[in-house]
């Protein structure tokens, strides 16, 4: 783990960027949930459908969350361009995709409308809605955005990873959802975001920074954990 202090490390670093000292410093565990088996399993088509089942119904818990979260983010940003491309993007996930691939993945997985409005976070769970819910209050832009950016860029750390496509849609297109050059260049600017403010703060900022950014990539570690288990 990298315990060194930013001034220290981008003097020698190859890519001196903040968020590679994010990531950096987050290890092992920014490794583990890239390349965590759960992932690897709805990479290569074989993640059983139980497991999807109670993997997707935890993330919905979670993409509400998340929603508030975004919404912080346009709130919190620091520049008219940055609270723009945040609203924009948060239009995007109201209006498409995600909310209609929940839909579909939930249906084809057998999941009835009473077991969506019931179900109930688990500990993994639980610790991450509280994490997003600390970072949404704490109304701190830099804690904000270092939340958004390990869950984007986090997934689409295992999604890059992609070979064939699986067969059954509720793999292929959760993996598309976190790949391709929409998603690319918007990990590009949460990453630039962090890029820009983090050298500018003072040195506890920084590690407050850090010590969610590490917080963040350990629950997904977990997340991913709760899925792969039982
Ligand atoms: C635990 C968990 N972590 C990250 C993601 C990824 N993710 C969440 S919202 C969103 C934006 C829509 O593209 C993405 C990529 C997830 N789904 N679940």
């Amino acid at each position: 783990m990298n315990a060194v202090p930013f001034d220290t490390w981008s003097a020698q670093a190859p890519d001196p960027r903040f968020s590679a000292w994010l990531r950096e410093s987050s290890e092992p565990d920014w490794s583990a949930v890239t390349g965590h088996p759960f992932a690897t399993a709805i990479l290569d088509g074989t993640a059983a459908r139980e497991r999807m089942r109670r993997y997707l119904l935890q993330d919905l818990l979670f993409l509400d969350r998340w929603t508030a979260l975004l919404g912080a983010a346009v709130a919190c940003a620091d520049t008219f361009p940055g609270r723009l491309t945040f609203a924009r993007f948060l239009g995007q996930t109201a209006a498409e995709e995600e909310a209609s691939y929940f839909d579909r993945a939930l249906d084809a997985l057998g999941v009835t409308p009473g077991e969506r409005a019931s179900a109930r976070p688990e500990p993994a769970t639980a610790d991450f809605l509280a994490l997003m819910d600390q970072a949404r209050s704490s109304q701190d832009y830099p804690s904000i955005l270092a939340v958004l950016c390990v869950v984007e860029w986090s997934y689409l750390g295992w999604a890059s990873r992609a070979g064939e496509p699986p067969a059954d849609f509720v793999l292929r297109e959760w993996i598309d959802l976190h790949e391709g050059p929409d998603f690319r260049a918007w990990v590009g600017f949460l990453r630039g975001e962090l890029d820009r403010i983090g050298p500018a703060l003072p040195d506890e900022g920084r590690e407050h920074v850090r010590a969610v950014f590490r917080r963040a990539v350990r629950l997904e570690a977990d997340f991913f954990d709760m899925a792969a288990e039982g």
